[in-house]
């Protein structure tokens, strides 16, 4: 049963002019590790339990895909408790299946890769964005293997057809500078060949801490992967996922960017519980960012909470590492004394939209004198925000990190709002718990 939230019902919602920010908000799982979680749970052999798994879009096209290629699971009633039978190998059918990945990199990247080890044919599909989404540095970094992979439509992007087979051994090179998922995807398929893998990364590698994401789930069912400076990883031979049992997915750490930012700029304290410094996710450190523009911030092992007693200073940073996070900077922004730029963030192009180019247009809607570089955004605030309708373009964080922006106006107004299902279906009822009129 899904929820039924406020964006649910409406097409566009409007936000009350917000004073204050203030109370404690508990984050659903995170998406990184829910779809990880579900995928080595699905390749292990015996069975897991995940605790406190997200329930979103993203979640549901992995768990609808996992089932169709024949994983049995059991979920709760809201679908956060889940029992999985792991294959013990690589997912197989017999048959011809088409999977549809709607717009999860998460689910996409690192199914593209699994399947193309085993047996059958596989079609994997989405939506339209999807097909503008790249994934040819991740299928031809694989090449080598003698994969049989084909584009169904523009040479390098979804949709695909694969045809799974028996595959060799070889030294492998990947391309990182466009997305961390393509080496996290050949990361975790790696032990279903059995044999040694040595991959090297080529260009810079984006969006780094993900990649200890990865690392961190596949220790947690039993793999070793030697990382060598995140420029040469070894996949040793002869290992095989194993179930840990039991395994609770923490907070969502991009999710907590929204309540931990309201806190710094609606006075707080907002404290968010499910991540903190306990945390594997990188997505964390967004709290030292708010630090460096002058918020308190209190961290505990699994909770975060951030209060301020002044506006906010702009700052000037590298955010490259955590990518998702850092649209919530551009919109903190407009409460901060003076130019914000957000530099290395090339790959926002290619993501649910072209973020830099989105986020540009949205906050000069509210006044905001903005420029859009190439990798960089440079965000200077108006003195008063202007009342504006924000299109949010199918992209859930641009519709989360937007709501912020009611601490400066009245009558703002969110189109869509339903598109944070993505990654988190309730959001504005959740948001709506922590801000004051
Ligand atoms: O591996 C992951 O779970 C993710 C990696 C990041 O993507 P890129 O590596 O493409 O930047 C991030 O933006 C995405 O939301 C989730
Ligand atoms: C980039 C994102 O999603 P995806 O996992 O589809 O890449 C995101 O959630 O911001």
């Amino acid at each position: 049963m899904t929820q039924t939230t406020i964006q649910d019902t409406m097409d566009t919602l409007e936000l009350p002019k917000l004073k204050r920010a203030q109370g404690e908000v508990t984050i659903p799982g995170s998406k990184s590790l829910s779809n990880r979680i579900l995928l080595l749970a699905a390749l292990c052999r015996g069975t897991t339990t995940i605790t406190n798994l997200l329930d979103s879009d993203d979640v549901r096209h992995m768990l609808t895909a996992l089932k169709q290629l024949g994983v049995s699971y059991t979920l709760s009633d809201d679908r956060t408790y889940c029992t999985l039978e792991g294959k013990g190998g690589p997912l197989a059918t017999g048959q011809d299946i088409s999977l549809f990945l709607g717009n999860a990199g998460t689910a996409m990247r690192p199914l593209a890769a699994a399947l193309c080890i085993g047996q059958g044919t596989f079609h994997l599909t989405g939506e339209e964005r999807m097909f503008e989404r790249p994934i040819g540095d991740l299928i031809e970094a694989m090449r080598p293997l003698g994969i049989d992979v084909n584009y169904d439509g523009e040479p390098g992007y979804p949709p695909l057809t694969i045809r799974a087979q028996s595959l060799k051994a070889a030294k492998l090179q990947i391309d990182g500078s466009i997305s961390s998922q393509f080496l996290t995807a050949l990361l975790m398929a790696a032990p279903l060949l059995k044999s040694r893998i040595d991959i090297e990364v080529i260009g810079e590698l984006v969006s780094k801490p993900y990649i200890d994401i990865t690392l961190d789930v596949m220790a947690r069912f039993g793999v070793t992967v030697e990382n060598h400076n995140y420029q040469t990883f070894t996949v040793p031979a002869d290992q095989q996922y194993q179930s840990p049992g039991r395994i609770q997915v923490e907070g969502d750490a991009s999710s907590a960017s929204y309540f931990l930012a309201a806190g710094a700029i609606g006075q707080g304290p907002v404290r968010v519980h499910g991540t903190g410094t306990a945390s594997v996710q990188g997505d964390v450190r967004f709290a030292e960012v708010l630090e460096q523009m002058g918020a308190n911030v209190n961290w505990s092992e699994h909770w975060i909470e951030v209060s301020a007693s002044q506006r906010l200073q702009a700052v000037d940073l590298d955010l490259n590492h955590i990518p998702d996070a850092a649209m919530t900077i551009a919109v903190a922004a407009l409460f901060a004394d003076g130019t914000t730029r957000i530099r290395n963030i090339y790959n926002w192009r290619v993501k649910e939209t072209d973020r830099i180019h989105a986020m540009a247009a949205e906050l000069r809607k509210l006044g905001a004198e903005v420029e859009e570089g190439d990798d960089y955004l440079q965000i200077t605030p108006p003195e008063t925000l202007t009342p504006a309708a924000i299109d949010t373009y199918n992209d859930h964080r641009i519709a989360m990190c937007f709501s912020l922006a009611a601490f400066g106006t009245d009558g703002l107004v969110i189109n869509d709002p339903g598109c944070t299902a993505k990654t988190f279906p309730d959001y504005f009822d959740r948001f709506a718990s922590i801000t004051d009129q």
